[in-house]
């Protein structure tokens, strides 16, 4: 099999991503051909597949996204608007409906958040319903309580973007600590049978700094689905103020974010960089890459963004 793909970033979380438009294969190739590509020790690498896929009567063009391990999420935020970008250069659109695996996302081109930076926000909306989560204890939601069943006494906030979140609220994070909770929800727990993505989030420099375990990846730069979780979460706790701009913070940058109240829609915005940074061709033969060609390094956009960093205090 050969594609040829882009790799793209948004914050630092980084992807390969492919125009399935006209491509069809079983989700069980997909998921092969995601865990090969997103394999760190090959020779392409990436936190998960993003595919552009076909539109509908209601949709410009569809998203699907699947993490390193194979598994294929509900959403992917950051990955959201490197496809958005793909989706309006190859329209001619500057603002699209994307249908995801089981909702619908509206993404638009926005002014630049630095200069040479291509940038994109997403509109998607948050919910606190536990059953879609997956977060089988008692109640219908979990705003700044514990877990029971979970290894850690923390308080946590559940939020479905609609991939399912876990947030906490901590002084200083601590990747440790972290990874441990994110194991336990990887492995698939009796109260968590779906996994979730685990986040601690600092209050930092007047914005929100985020750090997540990703299911079906680990700890990466940044999640933006946690971000919008995390900042509809710091509405929720009384953190941030519902309807303002927070700036949220991670490893790989910083994106700008809004959330609405429960009660005006709970619509979460993003605003961040989809930056393409390499275009090639791959050739994949069962569980390998055979052969990877480079066409074009971006090195414009990977200036633009690495101001971007020098500029950031995290
Ligand atoms: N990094 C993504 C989320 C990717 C999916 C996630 N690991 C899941 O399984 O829910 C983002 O930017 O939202």
């Amino acid at each position: 099999m050969r594609f040829d793909l882009i790799r793209c970033h948004g914050s630092g979380n980084d992807f390969p991503l492919i125009d399935a438009r006209a491509l069809d294969l079983s989700d069980g190739d997909w998921a092969r051909i995601a865990r090969v590509l997103a394999d760190r020790g090959g020779p392409v690498g990436g936190d998960g597949l993003l595919l552009l896929t076909a539109g509908d009567a209601d949709h410009a063009f569809g998203m699907r996204m699947f993490n390193s391990d194979g598994s294929e999420s509900e959403t992917c935020l950051n990955g959201l608007r490197c496809v958005a970008r793909l989706g309006f250069e190859l329209l001619g659109i500057d603002a699209a409906r994307v249908r995801l695996k089981a909702s619908s996302a509206e993404v638009a081109r926005k002014a630049q958040i630095a200069p040479g930076v291509v940038t994109v926000e997403t509109r998607a909306v948050a919910s606190i319903d536990l059953a879609r989560v997956g977060l089988r204890i008692a109640g219908d939601a979990l705003i700044e309580g514990g877990v029971p069943g979970l290894p850690s006494a923390r308080a946590f906030t559940a939020v479905a973007m609609p991939n399912p979140h876990l947030v906490s609220f901590v002084d200083a994070v601590d990747d440790g600590e972290l990874s441990a909770i994110g194991e336990w929800a990887e492995s698939a727990p009796d109260i968590l049978p779906g996994r979730g993505n685990v986040s601690f989030v600092e209050l930092r420099n007047g914005g929100l700094f985020v750090r997540t375990f990703e299911r079906g990846v680990g700890l990466t730069d940044s999640c933006g689905s946690a971000m919008a979780a995390s900042t509809f979460a710091a509405g929720l706790t009384g953190r941030a103020a519902f309807g303002c701009e927070v700036t949220v913070f991670n490893r790989g940058g910083m994106v700008r974010a809004t959330a609405a109240a429960p009660e005006d829609g709970a619509v979460v915005a993003i605003a961040g960089n989809a930056t393409f940074f390499e275009d090639a061709s791959v050739g994949i033969e069962g569980d390998a890459v055979a052969e990877r060609v480079v066409h074009r390094v971006r090195r414009d956009e990977i200036a633009a963004w690495d101001a971007v960093l020098a500029d950031v205090t995290i």
